[in-house]
């Protein structure tokens, strides 16, 4: 079925069925991620939370298509993940942002689109990166090494870089996690402008309960042993959100009932 203007597209934009993973060590199997299912609507900001090595980086690889899971269908865009990473349709973030240090910031944003761009010539991927720097607002810093910029700033650098291929999905994982937390909560305002202007479907693993709920429409709770998906918690706070939403009522509520859902998945252990 094609959506028209008329029907508009109503399938989730990312699925998981059944989806479990296995590693091996030392002729041992271990079953990482049991039974998950997942749909992700197109255009929602959806995160991943769950105690330290639950699995949501396994989970995420998953999606992304850097891994293939030993049970179960994933689909991005009604396309493998792997096939949907080869069309570029997904950008990834990581917690560091593996910028080349001897590139300034223009240069790396501009290098995935130097090796996946072919079709763009030289002032086209100069002029798209700028586009990006810019909406990253980092357009004086253009011509600055990453070893002169702030953690905050590299990191808007490797988000720039992610978006100027374009994709329709953005995988994040832990992105603000060796960032301070005032930093973090600036980045995570910066993060929603960015949602909010490009309407990407973004996916983010985090640890964090308060930027879990400050950032998402949607949170998925994972619990351990085996990881698996013990509920998914809609969150239904105002958009657009700011500083005043942390002191919101509802944020609190919210923040509760996440932290409780943690706890009951770690078993007798603390949450994130
Ligand atoms: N390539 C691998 N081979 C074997 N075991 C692995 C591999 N990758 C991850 N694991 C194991 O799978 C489990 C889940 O790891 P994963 O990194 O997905 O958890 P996580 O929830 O993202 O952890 P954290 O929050 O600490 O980053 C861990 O026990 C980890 O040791």
């Amino acid at each position: 079925m094609n959506a028209t203007m008329d029907t508009p597209d109503t399938r989730p934009h990312l699925w998981a069925r059944g989806v479990a993973v296995d590693f091996t060590h030392d002729g041992v199997r271990n079953r990482v991620l049991h039974n998950i299912a997942l749909d992700i609507p197109r255009g929602s900001f959806v995160s991943l939370i769950g105690p330290s090595g639950c699995g949501k980086s396994t989970l995420l690889k998953v999606l992304a298509g850097l891994l293939a899971p030993t049970e179960g269908e994933v689909r991005v865009a009604d396309v493998e993940p792997g096939e949907a990473a080869r069309q570029q349709r997904i950008g990834l973030v990581f917690q560091e942002a593996t910028l080349m240090p001897w590139k300034n910031a223009l240069d790396n944003v501009k290098l995935l689109m130097e090796i996946a761009r072919r079709d763009l010539n030289n002032d086209q991927i100069n002029e798209r990166a700028m586009e990006m720097l810019t909406l990253v607002g980092l357009e004086k810093s253009a011509n600055k090494l990453p070893s002169q910029l702030s953690g905050g700033m590299r990191q808007r650098v490797s988000i720039a870089r992610a978006l100027a291929l374009d994709p329709e999905v953005l995988m994040m994982d832990e992105p603000f996690g060796a960032l301070d937390a005032i930093t973090r909560e600036e980045m995570c305002e910066f993060l929603l402008e960015i949602w909010a202007r490009t309407r990407k479907t973004i996916v983010l693993v985090t640890h964090s309960i308060e930027e879990a709920v400050f950032l998402s429409q949607e949170v998925h709770v994972m619990a351990t042993n085996p990881a698996r998906i013990i509920e998914t918690l809609p969150i239904a706070l105002p958009l657009p959100r700011c500083e005043a939403t942390y002191a919101l009522p509802d944020f609190g509520m919210t923040a509760g009932r996440l932290r409780a859902l943690l706890k009951h998945g770690h078993g007798a252990g603390a949450a994130a």
